[in-house]
């Protein structure tokens, strides 16, 4: 199990809830070390809404830190060492795909320039890198988004539904990339899923809804 000591992103007694409903999240303590962890649970479950909270963009009660950074006192140096877009977002919709790809690996000094080629390959994105995002599926700027956050060298990335909208072909690029991934150290990538993951070793599952006041949630694999 994840301690606190080895813990690429710890959250201690977090606590959230939208008005008059109930808590997603009730003093919830965990850590979450190198190596994919799945966020699985049901349609409705809190998956979407944890993962804003990780990347600091929603906020909870409690304390989140990435690497010993914490959000509450150092808010800019825990978001830089984030990953995270959200799939609803319209942000990049008047720039094109190259474009977005920059800006997403701005101030992102050990991106891996070849793996992201390799991924863009790998996701047949070559014809549409040139267009402005609006003119993109939905599955093709999920591509784009994917392609900079598995290239990136953030310490956490977080991925939502990473599978949606995506062909058979990308999904198995994207699987075989974590699968490699899953063995870098200092590097945690949280997945979130309404479905189960087999076939690439997970460090973690944390399942949702989360037990009241659970600690150390997640189980192995
Ligand atoms: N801004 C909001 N205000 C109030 N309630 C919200 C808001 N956003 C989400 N919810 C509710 O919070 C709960 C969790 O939503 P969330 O989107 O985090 O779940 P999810 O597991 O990601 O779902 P899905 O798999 O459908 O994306 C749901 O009941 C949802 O209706």
């Amino acid at each position: 199990m994840t301690t606190p000591h080895d813990a690429v992103l710890h959250l201690q007694d977090l606590g959230f809830a939208y008005p008059a409903q109930p808590p997603l999240a009730t003093r919830w303590t965990t850590s979450i070390g190198a190596g994919i962890t799945l966020l699985h649970g049901d349609t409705g479950s809190g998956k979407s809404t944890l993962l804003r909270i990780m990347a600091g963009t929603l906020a909870a009660t409690g304390r989140l830190s990435i690497a010993g950074i914490r959000l509450d006192t150092a808010a800019e140096a825990y978001r830089r060492n984030v990953f995270f877009i959200d799939p609803d977002t319209d942000a990049f919709d008047k720039v094109t795909a190259l474009e977005c790809s920059a800006s997403l690996r701005d101030g992102d000094t050990h991106f891996d320039a070849f793996r992201w080629q390799a991924l863009v390959e790998g996701f047949a994105l070559t014809p549409h890198i040139g267009k402005p995002m609006f003119m993109l599926s939905t599955g093709s700027k999920r591509k784009v988004w994917l392609a900079a956050a598995l290239a990136s060298s953030r310490p956490l990335t977080l991925l939502d539904e990473p599978t949606g909208g995506l062909d058979a072909a990308s999904i198995r690029c994207l699987w075989r990339t974590l699968a490699g991934m899953s063995r870098e150290s200092g590097r945690a990538v949280v997945v979130a899923s309404g479905e189960r993951v087999t076939g690439i070793p997970l460090a973690a599952t944390i399942e949702l809804p989360l037990q009241t006041g659970a600690r150390h949630a997640q189980r192995q694999g």
